[in-house]
This record gives C-alpha cells, structure tokens and sequence, in this order.
C-alpha cells in the first residue's frame, strides 16, 4: 500500500541540516497494523509528514495505492486516501461525538454522495451510546475512539497515528492497540503509528525502528488478545 524507495531528507537550516533519512527504503502493507519506533528526535513524526506529503522528500519516491503521493490534490490525499490521528485527538469540542464524524464527511463532500456514516462507527467502536454527547465531555479513551471512527469516516486506505495513546492510560491504551490491531484485520486499511508505546508495539503485526536514518525490522513475540 505504501512503498518509500530511496528516501532522503533533511530540514534546511543551520542547526537541523542533518539527515533524517538517506536513502530509506520501506514499506507498509493493506491489513496491517504497524507501528514505528524510535528514539525521541530519530525521525517517526517526520516520516507521517513526508507520507501525508506535508513534508516533500529531497529524492527518492513515495507511493500510496500506487500513487506518487505529490501527484494527489491534497484534497484527495487527505481525508479520501489517507487520515490522521493524534495523541490529543483534535475533536470539535462543542460538537457531538456524531457530529464531529459527520463533519468530515462533510467536508470531504461526501454527506450528499454517501450514507451518514456516524452512527454506524460509533456503533463499530463500541460506543454507540455516546453519539449525542459533546466531545468536551468526553474521557481521553473514548474521545481517541471517537477519532479513530472519525478517521474511518471517509472509507481511507491508509490511517497515519500519531503516538495515540500518549495521553491514555495503561488499560485505554491496550484497549486502543487492540482496536486498532482488529479494524486493520477487519476492514484492510494500512495503519501506520508511530509511538512509545509498549503496548501498541505488542498489539502491531509488525514493529520498525529508526535507525542510522533507515528503518529496520524488529521480530516480535506475543500479541494481546482481544476484540473490540
Ligand atoms: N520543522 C522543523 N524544522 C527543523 N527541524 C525539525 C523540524 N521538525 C523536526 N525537526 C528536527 O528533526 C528531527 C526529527 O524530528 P521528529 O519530530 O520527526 O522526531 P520524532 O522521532 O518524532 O521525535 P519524538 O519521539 O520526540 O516525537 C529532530 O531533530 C527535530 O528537532
């Protein structure tokens, strides 16, 4: 699903001119659950950066679907191809859990062409029953759950999640890692996170780290067992 080849970048400027990746080759599979980890500073934000094309390699390619990702509209890229997720789940606080999925079908143009969706992922993620409720109101679990629905909103092929569980506890982080681990296996969206966190590696089919500005395989061991 998505192929960097050869991938080289650094930040201009003085201080940050060093490498963050030379000549990086990886690439991440549909069905998946994969997480990236890494010393803090080695390069795992900038990667979801350069894979949601705000940042643009200096050479190499990036496909998604394909698709060198600076041939997409950015309109197309983000929100139908690809969404993002974050450690501190950027909902509309004043909106409902339903309406803040509502909205990104709505601004990705897809309320009038597709069916609302809400419900139905609200439903999927196990909390149907706080569709109604203000995002404000809502724990730090079920508000990442509220997310990651908002995330599925407009069908994408590839979820980029940015240290989801930095602000949970342990128990909504393995509640997390798991749902996360079984939307990849149920609906086939890529899902690339970058993290931390033992317990979303422990959940993820496969772990990468940053290396010597190049990812590199870990073997993994046990996963956590689960369904929601
Ligand atoms: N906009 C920028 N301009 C210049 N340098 C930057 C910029 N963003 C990040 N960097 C530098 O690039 C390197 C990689 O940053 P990045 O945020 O990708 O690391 P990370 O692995 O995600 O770190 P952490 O685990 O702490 O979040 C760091 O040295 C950082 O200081």
């Amino acid at each position: 699903m998505i192929e960097c080849s050869e991938v080289s970048f650094s930040f201009p400027g003085a201080r940050s001119s060093r490498l963050i990746f030379d000549r990086m080759n990886v690439s991440f599979a549909e069905g998946k659950f994969h997480a990236v980890m890494g010393p803090s500073g080695s390069g795992k934000t900038t990667l979801l950066n350069l894979l949601d094309a705000t940042l643009r390699p200096h050479s190499g390619s990036i496909t998604i679907a394909g698709k060198e990702v600076g041939a997409y509209q950015l309109g197309e890229l983000r929100g139908h191809i690809l969404t993002r997720i974050y450690q501190d789940y950027r909902l509309i606080p004043f909106l409902t859990a339903a309406d803040n999925i509502r909205l990104a079908q709505q601004v990705a143009g897809n309320l009038k062409s597709k069916p609302d969706c809400a419900l139905d992922l609200l439903q999927r993620l196990g909390i149907y029953d706080l569709a109604d409720y203000p995002a404000s109101q809502l724990s730090g679990g079920e508000a990442q759950r509220v997310a990651i629905a908002r995330a599925l909103a407009n069908y994408p092929k590839v979820i980029l999640a940015d240290e989801p569980t930095g602000a949970l506890d342990e128990k909504a982080s393995l509640e997390i890692a798991v749902l996360l681990r079984n939307l990849a296996h149920e609906t086939g969206v890529c899902i690339v996170t970058v993290t931390h966190d033992p317990a979303l590696a422990a959940a993820a089919d496969r772990v990468v780290l940053v290396h010597d500005y190049q990812m590199v395989e870990k073997n993994l061991s046990t996963s956590p067992q689960g369904s929601f």
